[in-house]
């Protein structure tokens, strides 16, 4: 994102694209039981005692560092101490953020909210034994949430540069409480609330040429989506919007420093 962009509908706009990739992700996993065991802490087997899960994220993301990954503050890594820097030369982004932005991350939160909470709401219990297969999803809908999340960072650029003189009394206090009233828009939280459950419900549907005049696209019963939609609200209201709403302090408490 450039500093030509930063405005707060652009960013909101990037927040409102990146709930596509959030569905979809969730919509591949769900396609999978749950998978227990690739959650267990392996023995043997190359991980080290780590579940097959994080095995794959670690390695997953050494490779991404070394093509050229995370070098932007919205993409951050959940290992960040095992990445080596980039193989082939990389771009160089506009640096709209201050300095300190990529080091700002609520990924441990969001790997313990995905595995402990989010995924029993959304696959079924059972096992088929797609291990491999599964971490790799689950490592989609990681990145895609953590994506999101991080975003947070020029929504809080965004909103100090428009309202300097509101936020660094705040700051300057460290007054947490105050920084999240002020940056919190609740009519903008139960749009996008309303918005992911209907993207859910929309892409989440089975799309047949018969002609049945009850199952016009975003008509389809709950049940028959792919994803309950009611889980996409849910997960946004009680994990996604507050995780990016403590970004989204976090970046502004370092703000003046
Ligand atoms: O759109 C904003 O103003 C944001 O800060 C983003 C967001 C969200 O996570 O979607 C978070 C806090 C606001 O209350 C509304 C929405």
């Amino acid at each position: 994102m450039g500093e030509a962009e930063l405005s707060l509908a652009a960013v909101r706009d990037a927040l409102v694209r990146e709930e596509d990739s959030i569905v979809f992700a969730l919509i591949e996993r769900a396609r999978r039981p749950r998978n227990a065991p690739a959650y267990a802490p392996a023995a043997g087997g190359g991980g080290g005692g780590r579940s097959l899960a994080e095995f794959f994220v670690r390695e997953a993301e050494v490779l991404h560092a070394k093509a050229g990954h995370y070098q932007k503050p919205e993409d951050v890594p959940f290992f960040p101490q095992d990445l080596l820097s980039p193989l082939f030369p990389t771009k160089d982004y506009p640096k709209v953020l201050h300095s300190f932005a990529s080091s700002v991350s609520v990924n441990d939160a969001i790997w313990k909210m995905y595995f402990n909470k989010l995924l029993p709401l959304f696959t079924v219990d059972g096992d088929d034994g797609n291990y491999a297969e599964t971490v790799a999803l689950d490592f989609a809908c990681l990145k895609a949430l953590s994506r999101r999340i991080h975003i947070g960072k020029y929504v809080a650029e965004v909103k100090f540069k428009d309202a300097s003189q509101d936020y660094s009394p705040l700051i300057r206090a460290k007054d947490t409480k105050a920084l999240m009233n002020l940056l919190t828009f609740k009519a903008v939280e139960e749009k996008v609330k309303r918005r992911v459950e209907k993207k859910a419900r929309i892409f989440g549907q089975n799309v047949t040429l018969e002609d049945n005049a009850d199952k016009q696209e975003g008509n389809a019963g709950d049940s028959e989506c792919k994803v309950n939609p009611e889980v996409l609200s849910k997960l946004y209201d009680l994990w996604v919007m507050p995780l990016t709403k403590d970004v989204e302090v976090e970046y502004l408490l370092r703000r003046l420093d």
